[in-house]
């Protein structure tokens, strides 16, 4: 069976497809209406759309990306592939397509690289949940050629496919980035080693604040140093306020300060733009803050021995539950994660207990330390 051109039918029965690496063809959609964005400039987490997109499917491992004008200015694209894109070209006239496969991405797809992999080992198949095709080249010379690419791509023959793993949405216009960072946040928000405060107390309340900001580009590395200045604070007002409403104040903020905690990494996660440099800042500040926090427990206290006793012993151990955190990171039900102890920490000063919930934090904090090093002792010889 042959398509018009001559070309073989994409065999859709074929799940592996050795033809050779996918060449992405990003189609750019119709015009904007007047007063509004266009979809490929439409910002996603801060970030151009069109620059997610091939950021992503380098992340893929797609060599190469094209940008197809559609029924837009060639001038267009040559402007946004300089200006926006990371290594991206302008996709040449259609006839000059090479022999190959494509995978064909129109401009509103917003997807991630589980996506792009799980479809790119096979051709004649398109997502069901954008518009991402992978075709041969027959196929992929029809689609540009077409009077309305974005249209005829949406139109591509194939077997629909609902990827295995990853995230697949389209951007409808300018006016649907609200939903799509609320499905963004939905998929990346919480993390699998997010504890039962975080889930279920600090998360809700970190989702309003994160799909605020998310569109407005807002460093990631502000966020970190925001929900720490925060926690001092909170810390600084129940050390040096002196009254039961300074210490419920610096309980809501601590608090606060923790449930903010985890904005920044949402919101580095929606815009594609988490960095090792951040998750270093992320922890030593969060070091600096629990310090911070019962210092000032300790000194509401009364700054006697016992209660920097007490201080000592839980400072010493929330940094060891921390440390144990990472190098022990299988350890079973890791209880005494930063989201309980800083909630542990803003109760106590609520209610103006702060000696009994420095007692209670360092007894906690040491027993779950314990717990885990006993667990690695009890592990056969050489496994950590
Ligand atoms: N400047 C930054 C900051 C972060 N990242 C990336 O994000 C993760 C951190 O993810 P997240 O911020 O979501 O969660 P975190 O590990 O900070 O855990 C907090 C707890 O500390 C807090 O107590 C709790 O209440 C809160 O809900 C979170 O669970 C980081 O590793 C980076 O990958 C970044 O890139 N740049
Ligand atoms: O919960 P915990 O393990 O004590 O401390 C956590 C660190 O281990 C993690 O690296 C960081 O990203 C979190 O914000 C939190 O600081």
């Amino acid at each position: 069976m042959t398509r018009g051109n001559g070309e073989p039918a994409p065999d859709t029965t074929r799940w592996s497809d050795p033809t050779g690496p996918v060449v992405a063809v990003v189609v750019l959609t119709a015009e904007p209406p007047p007063a509004h964005r266009s979809v490929e400039a439409t910002r996603i987490g801060g970030r151009p759309l069109l620059d997610r997109t091939v950021r992503v499917l380098h992340a893929a491992g797609v060599r190469r990306v094209l940008v197809a004008a559609g029924r837009r200015s060639p001038d267009l694209v040559a402007g946004l592939v300089a200006r926006h894109a990371p290594p991206a070209e302008p996709c040449p006239p259609p006839a000059a397509l090479p022999p190959g496969r494509y995978l064909l991405v129109g401009a509103g797809a917003i997807f991630d690289a589980e996506t792009v992999r799980d479809l790119a080992e096979r051709t004649g198949v398109r997502c069901t949940d954008t518009t991402l095709a992978v075709a041969d080249a027959g196929t992929a010379r029809e689609v540009l050629a077409a009077d309305a690419p974005d249209a005829a791509l949406d139109a591509v023959a194939g077997l629909a496919l609902r990827p295995a793993a990853g995230f697949a949405t389209t951007l409808a216009g300018d006016r649907d980035v609200r939903r799509v960072h609320r499905a963004l946040w939905h998929r990346y928000g919480s993390k699998p080693s997010d504890g039962l405060v975080c889930r279920y107390l600090n998360r809700p309340l970190s989702r309003p604040v994160t799909l605020l900001l998310a569109r407005t580009g807002v460093w990631p590395d502000l966020l970190s140093g925001l929900s720490f200045a925060v926690a001092v604070a909170g810390a600084a007002v129940i050390g040096f306020g002196g009254h039961w409403w300074t210490m419920l104040l610096g309980g809501v903020l601590v608090q606060a300060g923790n449930a903010l905690d985890g904005v920044d990494g949402e919101v580095a996660r929606i815009g594609l733009r988490t960095s090792r440099r951040g998750a270093l800042l992320d922890t030593i500040l969060d070091r600096y803050a629990d310090l911070a926090i019962i210092a000032g427990l300790v000194l509401a206290a009364g700054g006697r021995p016992v209660d920097w006793a007490f201080g000592f012993a839980a400072a010493a151990g929330s940094l060891l539950v921390s440390y144990l955190n990472v190098l022990v990171p299988d350890a079973p039900r890791r209880l005494l994660r930063r989201d309980v102890r800083l909630l542990l920490c803003a109760v106590a000063a609520a209610v103006s207990a702060p000696l009994a919930g420095l007692a209670a934090l360092a007894v906690l904090v040491n027993a779950d330390a314990a717990r885990v090093f006993g667990m690695v002792l009890r592990r056969a010889p050489g496994t950590r």
